[in-house]
């Protein structure tokens, strides 16, 4: 098979992504080149989809790269890391100076800042372009994210506007920076997934364990809440997961027969040990890695388990799955308030979760001189993407009315909507406690939010042990410059600059 160049596109990774990509943008008119390392993946996609577009199907990476037109742009859809790197050393040799060379998988930004300087030492352009939104996002229309040389999006940026979800009428895809910049901010749009989902896990939690509920019924409380602030993709499917049975016994729920540990490919524990690098305090979306990698110890929670005793006077909770009414900590009689309590928990803990993430966009940008927009980041996140959700309109409006925003938390449309569920969020917090059902996110976020709003903290007495212990110094508050104390001496004061 020789391909003579004609396809204005190139896609190479053809698994759940890349097959639907190249289907998206093949229906959008461009004539669009496809291959993948093993050939029946290729033969299967042209077999069962050939009649949405023109494909031009390769055998080989030769003849993929001999069916693409000049200057040629090639978008790679495979396993992130070592599998990626294999497909850059065998395509770049084939390409010429000036093609595009696109990796629209799940990179970490630093590979791609490593890989973009190799490539335009050889004179490709190399753009590292986060994508979202799973199987159906990329073909019905993703959230993308490209990062890359502005030469790059010049050619690049029309063919995503074009297959990017639309939200009133504007795209979902915006050049976000240069070389690793659409990387960086996919690495943090997962992060605030995990945290989302953590949070949505515990509030799950909490009314199944309060309540006594069915997951059934509580799928009704999810899509009364996915109607109001909270609407949201997760919160859609979160009704959806809870509302199914087990396929092989319908009349138990799904939730029931899961195995419950979560997994995870990375992109959460990339973004917390970056938040770490840069100093920025993410403590939504760690206590989510986190709990996911307590969620798989499994062997220590087994030798836990009728070891370490819970709260006492708690009353016993409905078994899983179990009846309606089965019983809970919460009263009967006051289960409506939880439900709302818990609804504002979720939300303000939320917000704190994005807060954090934008927070740490901004760092990102500043470390890496990206010159990212936050406000065009909460744009293009409205659809498409797993974190779509109807208050990224509001985070977008915040930034369009102040782009140095200090904090999220400080918008007086954040601020106001936080304060009004801020004794809900305490008394969930409280009662998660007191029952011994774990929160990590629902308390941390209030740690933060209360760190964040006291106007002293505790590290003032971090800061003297520190000078005790090793003469590390200390900042006053009444005078400028560096200040020890003579621990050991008369415990005279002396100032160092
Ligand atoms: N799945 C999802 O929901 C999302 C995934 N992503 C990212 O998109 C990318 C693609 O994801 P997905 O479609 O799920 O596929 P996978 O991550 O499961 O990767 C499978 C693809 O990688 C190819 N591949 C693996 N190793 C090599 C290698 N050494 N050389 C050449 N090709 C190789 C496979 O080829 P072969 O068929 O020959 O094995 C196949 O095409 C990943 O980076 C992922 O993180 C981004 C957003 C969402
Ligand atoms: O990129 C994504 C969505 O945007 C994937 O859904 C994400 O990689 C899932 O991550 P994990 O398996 O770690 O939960």
């Amino acid at each position: 098979m020789t391909n003579t160049p004609t396809a204005q596109i190139g896609v190479t990774g053809l698994a759940t992504m890349g097959r639907n990509l190249a289907r998206n943008i093949a229906r959008h008119g461009y004539v669009t080149a496809v291959h993948n390392r093993t050939e029946s993946k290729t033969k299967a996609l042209v077999g069962e989809f050939g009649h949405e577009g023109t494909f031009v199907p390769a055998a080989t990476a030769e003849e993929f790269v001999a069916s693409l037109t000049v200057p040629r742009t090639i978008i790679i859809m495979v396993k992130a890391g070592a599998p990626t790197d294999a497909v850059i050393d065998e395509l770049a040799p084939l390409l010429e100076e000036g093609d595009i060379l696109v990796d629209g998988g799940n990179a970490h930004f630093a590979d791609t800042r490593r890989r973009e300087v190799a490539l335009r030492e050889r004179g490709i352009h190399f753009a590292g372009v986060g994508i979202s939104g799973g199987e159906e996002g990329a073909l019905l229309g993703p959230s993308i994210m490209p990062g890359g040389s502005e030469h790059a999006y010049a050619k690049l940026g029309p063919i995503l506007a074009d297959i990017a979800v639309d939200v009133d009428g504007t795209p979902c895809s915006t050049h976000v920076g240069p070389d690793g910049a659409g990387h960086f901010v996919k690495m943090v749009h997962n992060g605030i997934e995990y945290a989302d989902m953590q949070l949505i896990a515990e509030a799950y939690d909490l009314l199944r364990h309060g309540l006594g509920w069915t997951p059934e019924r509580l799928a009704e409380v999810f899509e009364s809440w996915n109607s109001g602030d909270l609407e949201s993709f997760l919160i859609e499917i979160t009704a959806r997961v809870l509302r199914a049975g087990d396929p092989s016994q319908p009349e138990r729920p799904l939730v029931d027969v899961i195995v419950d540990e979560a997994e995870q490919k990375g992109t959460g524990r990339w973004t917390v040990q970056t938040a770490l690098d840069l100093g920025t305090p993410v403590s939504g979306i760690a206590e989510a890695v986190f709990a996911r990698a307590l969620s798989g110890s499994a062997a220590q929670r087994r030798a836990a388990q009728g070891v370490l005793p819970g709260p006492a006077e708690v009353p016993a909770v409905g078994e899983p799955g179990g009846e309606e009414g089965a019983g809970g900590f919460v009263d009967a009689a006051d289960a409506e308030s939880f439900v709302e309590d818990v609804r504002a928990a979720l939300y303000a803990s939320k917000v704190v979760a994005y807060a954090q993430g934008f927070d740490m966009i901004r760092a990102g940008s500043v470390e890496y001189g990206w010159g990212i927009d936050p406000g065009a980041m909460a744009t293009i996140w409205r659809g498409g993407c797993i974190i779509r959700a109807r208050f990224l309109d509001r985070i977008r409006e915040a930034y369009e009315k102040q782009p140095d925003l200090p904090s999220l938390l400080v918008d007086p449309y954040f601020a106001g909507a936080v304060a009004a569920g801020q004794e809900a969020w305490r008394r969930v917090v409280v009662q998660s406690v007191q029952s011994g059902i774990p929160a990590p996110g629902f308390s941390s976020a209030l740690a933060y939010y209360d760190g964040l709003r006291r106007e002293r903290s505790s590290a003032a007495l971090v800061q003297g042990l520190r000078d005790l212990f090793g003469a590390h110094t200390y900042r006053r508050v009444d005078r400028p410059g560096s200040f020890h104390i003579d621990w050991s001496g008369d415990l005279s004061e002396s100032q160092f600059s």
